[in-house]
Order: structure tokens, then sequence, then C-alpha cells
């Protein structure tokens, strides 16, 4: 085997245990050498400069053309994040470059985070059958649905791409008009050009049939009641921003946004109106991004024919939160993670009516992992 270059974002969790000569079955004379780089620096000039064979990614580096299109070293991206609305994947396939993400990596951590925005605006849920909406029924809208199952709420789910079931209950209006609280778990995407959906001719339905950006806007806002609360941690552009001001403006409903439209920067005027607004870090656990390593190594391990050698397990450190021990002292969620503490953060960045995108990627950077809870 022959030597191996990285060019990697230096926000990827434990990059050097994953990705060394030993882990990925390297013989003495042949090396890994490894750049880290911000992803948002990780640009087609860099890829000339450094020729890797491997591209480890999180979602602020686009990768597609403008990025590859000079590059003929590039052979595997892995990008250890569950999105992948950065990453133009029919150009990867159709230039041969092996694609992984990590799909799942963070959904416990997210689904927490949804929960304990939900206990922290309005406590009394705990003891409450309230009636909990999810649109996107995947890995982490069902992992949702599963804690909120435990609580003993009613779940109405909206997910046209997967088969009715106890969770995938309802219509969006359903969703939208009868729950207390909506929460949003969809990708980012938008509706393909007739001619490129011609060219699949696969016939099944796929995500672009069922567009999601700005599937929350003017419309979709009037269908739902001033007293229910809006939650997006899926992306921004899900839901349609100046609408959402002026939904706000209304009904003064209480909206928790982990993601924003015009994300990294975020306007001061919508953080005023938010009840809760975090800089994109529900995913940010110590479990979750060590999850979306371990996924894209053990995918690069496979197109390399190498035996994983690392494990996310070795390098966890103890973790004593168990779920079933909050779930009967629920005055502890707020000690495990004080959700206000991060809305405060964010706030505090706000100059001459925005946040700039420096200073929402520098908290990212630079924010303190918390736990999953166990279950
Ligand atoms: N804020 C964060 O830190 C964070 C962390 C992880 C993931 N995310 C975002 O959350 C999204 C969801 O993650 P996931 O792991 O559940 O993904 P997933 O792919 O497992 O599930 C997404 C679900 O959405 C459904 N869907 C697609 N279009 C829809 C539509 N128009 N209406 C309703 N449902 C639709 C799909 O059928 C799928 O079941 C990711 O794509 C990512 O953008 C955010
Ligand atoms: O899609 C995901 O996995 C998440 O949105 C993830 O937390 C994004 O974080 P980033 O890649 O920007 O660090």
């Amino acid at each position: 085997m022959k030597n191996i270059t990285i060019v990697a974002d230096s926000n990827i969790a434990s990059l050097d245990e994953f990705f060394n000569g030993a882990t990925l079955g390297q013989t003495s004379e042949h090396s890994v050498n490894i750049v880290t780089v911000a992803g948002r620096d990780i640009n087609a000039q860099l890829l000339a400069d450094l020729q890797p064979d491997v591209l480890l990614i999180r979602s602020v580096t686009p990768v597609g053309a403008a990025l590859l299109a000079d590059n003929e070293s590039v052979q595997f991206v892995g990008s250890a994040t569950i999105g992948t609305d950065h990453v133009d994947q029919d150009y990867l396939t159709a230039r041969n470059i092996t694609f992984a993400n990590a799909a799942g990596c963070s959904k416990h951590s997210v689904a927490q985070y949804v929960l304990t925005a939900i206990l922290t605006l309005r406590p009394p849920y705990w003891q409450q059958s309230i009636t909990l909406g999810i649109i996107g029924l995947g890995n982490i809208g069902s992992t949702l649905a599963y804690y909120a199952n435990d609580l003993g709420w009613q779940v109405l789910g909206y997910d046209p791409l997967l088969p009715a079931s106890n969770i995938n209950n309802a219509s969006l209006e359903q969703v939208l008009s009868k729950s207390d609280v909506v929460s949003l778990h969809v990708p980012l995407t938008d509706k393909k050009s007739t001619d490129n959906k011609r060219a699949d001719a696969k016939g099944a339905s796929d995500s672009n049939d069922y567009p999601t950006r700005h599937l929350i806007n003017a419309k979709t806002l009037a269908m739902m009641p001033a007293q229910t609360m809006l939650i997006n941690s899926a992306r921004g552009p899900v839901i349609h921003a100046n609408d959402l001001e002026a939904d706000i403006a209304r009904t003064e409903r209480q909206v928790v946004l982990d993601v924003f439209e015009h994300e990294p920067q975020v306007s001061e005027h919508l953080l005023s109106k938010l009840a809760i607004a975090t800089p994109h870090i529900a995913g940010y656990t110590v479990e979750g991004k060590l999850r979306g390593t371990q996924i894209i190594y053990d995918a690069l391990c496979e197109t390399l024919a190498v035996t994983p050698a690392q494990s996310m397990q070795a390098l966890l450190p103890l973790n004593t939160f168990l779920w079933t021990e909050l779930k009967t002292h629920p005055e502890r969620l707020v000690t495990f993670y004080d959700i206000q503490q991060d809305d405060a953060a964010l706030r505090s960045k706000a100059v001459d009516g925005q946040v700039r995108g420096a200073d929402f990627d520098k908290l990212r950077r630079d924010y303190r992992l918390r736990r999953e809870w166990q279950r």
C-alpha cells in the first residue's frame, strides 16, 4: 500500500487516534500524512497544493465540481455528519469517488437536545400527556418518538417517504395543526429539475418529490395554533426566516432554533424573537462526534480493504448519566444540560444587528462537548 495523504476538517473528533499508520493498516515503509484545516478553508487551491487521496469533512465544506473539477487525487470523501446537503453525491458518483457520511451518528444527541428544549421552556410537560409533532421520522425523528413514548406523550408524525406506522400516522397539516410542539427532522432538499428526474427514472418517490427547503413558510405556519412550539434542529433553510419572523410577531409563538437560514450569520432581530437559540450544536456531544468519526473511519477501512483497528469505545470517558434516572428526577435535566447557557453564549455575540459568521463558527469550534444520556 502507498503513502496516504488525508486533508481533514480540524473540527472532526479524535482524528489522530483514528487516522494513523497503525489504524489504517500501513507498514513501516508507508505513512499516513494528515493535514488538518478549518472546514471553510478547504478549497481547490489547497487540494492542488496537497494532492490528498482522502478528504474528511463536516458540514461546512461544499463538495462538488467547484472543489474537485481540477483534482485527480481524491478517491474517498467522508463527511462525519448526518446531513449531506453540502455534498454533490451525483458528481462524486460520476467521478467514481467513494463517499460515506455518518448516518445516525448523533441521533440520540439531537433527540435529547429537543427534549431538553421542550422541558426547559415548559417544565410541566414532564407530567402531562402532550402531543409531540415530528416531521421526518428517520434516525433522529424516530429516536425522539422513542423518548416521547417513554414519557407517555402522544406522537403525531409525518414522513411521506416511509410506510405508515404507529408514529408515521398523520398528514403534514394534522401534525402542524394538532400538536403542542412541532419538531423538524428532515434533510435539506430541493426539487430536482424534470430533466434530472427523467434521467434517474426510478419510478419510486424520492426526497426530491418532497423538497424541504422552506417547507415551513407563511402558509404552513398559518396552520399552527399560536401556542404550538416550533423547534428546528434540522437545517436552517427548512424554515423561511422572514415568514417565521412575521409569524412570531403575530402569534408570539415559542420558537427554538439550533440552525438558521443564513447560517453562520444570524440576524439579531430574529434572535431577539426566539425562545431558545443555539449555534448548531444539537449534535455536539462526545458520543455524537466520536460516532461520526468512527463511521467514516470504518468506511475508509472498507475502501482500503483493511480491518478497523480503532474503536470509539476505547476513547469514551466514563458516562454516569442514565435516562432511567433522569426520567424519575426531571429536575436534574437542567443541571445535566443547561441549554440556556448555550443560548446566552450565542446572544452575547450579537454586534451591530447580527452574529457574525466567524463568531458563530468560533462558538462551535470551542464548544465544550456534552454527554449523551445512556439508555
Ligand atoms: N442540528 C444538528 O446538530 C444536527 C445533527 C444531525 C443532523 N441534523 C440534521 O437533521 C436531519 C435529519 O437527520 P436524520 O438522522 O433523522 O436523517 P434521516 O435521513 O435518518 O431521516 C430524515 C427523514 O426525513 C424524511 N423526509 C424527507 N423529506 C421529507 C419531507 N418533505 N417531509 C417529511 N419527511 C421527510 C425522510 O424520509 C427520512 O425518513 C439531517 O439531514 C441533518 O440535516 C442536524
Ligand atoms: O448533519 C449533522 O451531522 C450535523 O448538522 C452536524 O452537527 C453538523 O456539524 P458540523 O459538521 O458543522 O460540525
